[in-house]
């Protein structure tokens, strides 16, 4: 392998439960791989006052009064508002200036709530370097004009890098007390910064809907080679960027079935917590884990069919693992769950009980719904079609059986 002089600069955007997580891993491997990766992790916070935590080792650094999220990150350590009682590494650095965080950096992880990124891709762009690779820890998918894109090819289309995806069974507070868990990245990006860079010609537009079946979606993005002087990135470098010995990474080639896995089991985790919070049992939601399992599968296989691996779905972590752990102990869940209980709006508990976090099930919901209905499809999706017709109240929670059901008489 030749030499490199330079190292990455790894950037991430976004400083939320999850954001903060990935933070530290990065953070913790950048100090471990000196030799690849700029130490200083920068990551952007988006700012706002924070209340501090009734704490006197907090309010001795702090005060007693609300600060900005990123002075408190820097002056403790920890993300008081979204990550509380977690002590990040040094080298984690919050900057709430997006373009100053992402002007040098060589890799950006994107790590913030779906319904943010559009807003966030506009502000980064043209601040960022153009060779500049990508990696998407957003769970979830954008439907407009009746297409539906992925996190990680909105990125490459707003940004024009190449931009991969990980997802998987990682349920935030866990993984920061280091628990022993997996996640899978789907990294597919073509062999073009380091095999050709001899001036011979040769091809680096990446598709940007190679992994959809029909090409309804502007089709080329150019890449930029890296600069020599950096170590190559590739899927061996982006495990060493995220391998912990509590986090074990899998390199897989299907984007879009990780991407996919992440954002679709969020309506399921909700339609789990509709059936947990009404005490209908663990083989009640052991029939919507199946249902939703199938469905996701079906969901690739008719609009990814060119790239997704339908074994992304049962055996990766970002599949049926991550479905697992997401209907037991995810956020959406316990949502759902709490709404049953409370007889209230799942927003209602959003807004009241998660301490500014943010769902991305209730979303999803209708984005998939809204393009399933413009495809015609909606008979094949039951179970995503009974989520949203339940948290749009079109129909109760009690019908939800009844709505699963295979004989159509039954259904009334
Ligand atoms: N939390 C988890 O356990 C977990 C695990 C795996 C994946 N994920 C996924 O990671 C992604 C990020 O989730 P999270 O848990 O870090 O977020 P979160 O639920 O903690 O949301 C809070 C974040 O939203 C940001 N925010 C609020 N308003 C904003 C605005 N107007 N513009 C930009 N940012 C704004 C906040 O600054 C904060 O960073 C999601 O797609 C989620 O599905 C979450
Ligand atoms: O808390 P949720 O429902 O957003 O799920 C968290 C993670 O996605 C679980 O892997």
């Amino acid at each position: 392998m030749s030499k490199t002089s330079l190292k990455h600069k790894v950037a991430i955007i976004g400083s939320g439960n999850w954001g903060s997580t990935i933070g530290k891993i990065v953070a913790e491997n950048a100090k471990e791989h000196k030799k690849l990766f700029e130490t200083t992790i920068v990551m952007w916070a988006f700012e706002e006052d924070v209340d501090v935590p009734n704490d006197p080792g907090l309010w001795e650094k702090l005060g007693a009064g609300p600060v900005k999220l990123s002075h408190a990150i820097n002056t403790v350590h920890q993300n008081i508002k979204y990550l509380p009682g977690v002590r990040l590494p040094d080298n984690l650095v919050a900057n709430s200036n997006l373009q100053d965080t992402v002007k040098d950096a060589t890799i950006l992880v994107f790590n913030l709530p779906h319904q943010f990124l559009s807003m966030t891709l506009s502000q980064i762009n043209g601040y960022h370097r153009p060779y500049a690779r990508g990696i998407s820890c957003i769970k979830g998918v954008d439907v407009a004009d009746g297409t539906v894109t992925l996190y990680s090819e909105m990125v490459m289309e707003k940004l024009q890098i190449y931009c991969c995806a990980l997802s998987g069974a990682n349920i935030a507070p866990e993984v920061v007390a280091e628990k022993f868990c997996e996640t899978t990245i789907g990294y597919d990006s073509p062999p073009m910064d380091y095999k050709e860079r001899d001036g011979s010609p040769r091809d680096n537009r990446v598709k940007v809907d190679e992994q959809r079946q029909s090409n309804s979606k502007p089709t080329h993005i150019k890449l930029s080679p890296i600069p020599k002087e950096y170590p190559p990135v590739e899927s061996s470098l982006l495990k060493t960027l995220f391998e912990r010995p509590y986090f074990q990474v899998h390199v897989v080639r299907d984007v879009a079935g990780v991407a996919l896995g992440g954002a679709l089991k969020n309506i399921i985790a909700l339609a789990a917590g509709f059936v947990t919070g009404k005490k209908w049992g663990e083989n009640t939601k052991a029939a919507i884990v199946r249902i939703g399992v199938l469905e996701m599968v079906e969901f690739g296989r008719t609009w990814f069919s060119k790239s997704v691996d339908e074994r992304t779905f049962t055996e990766e972590s970002a599949g049926m693992a991550d479905l697992i752990a997401s209907c037991n102990a995810g956020r959406n869940y316990r949502s759902a769950l709490r709404s049953v209980e409370k007889g209230v709006p799942i927003e209602e508990i959003e807004e009241t009980e998660l301490g500014g976090q943010k769902l991305q099930g209730i979303s999803t919901a209708r984005a998939v719904h809204e393009f399933l209905s413009k495809e015609g499809k909606l008979d094949k999706f039951p179970l995503f079609a009974s989520v949203y017709e339940i948290i749009e109240n079109h129909q109760s929670v009690e019908k939800l059986p009844s709505l699963l059901r295979k004989d159509p008489k039954a259904q009334n």
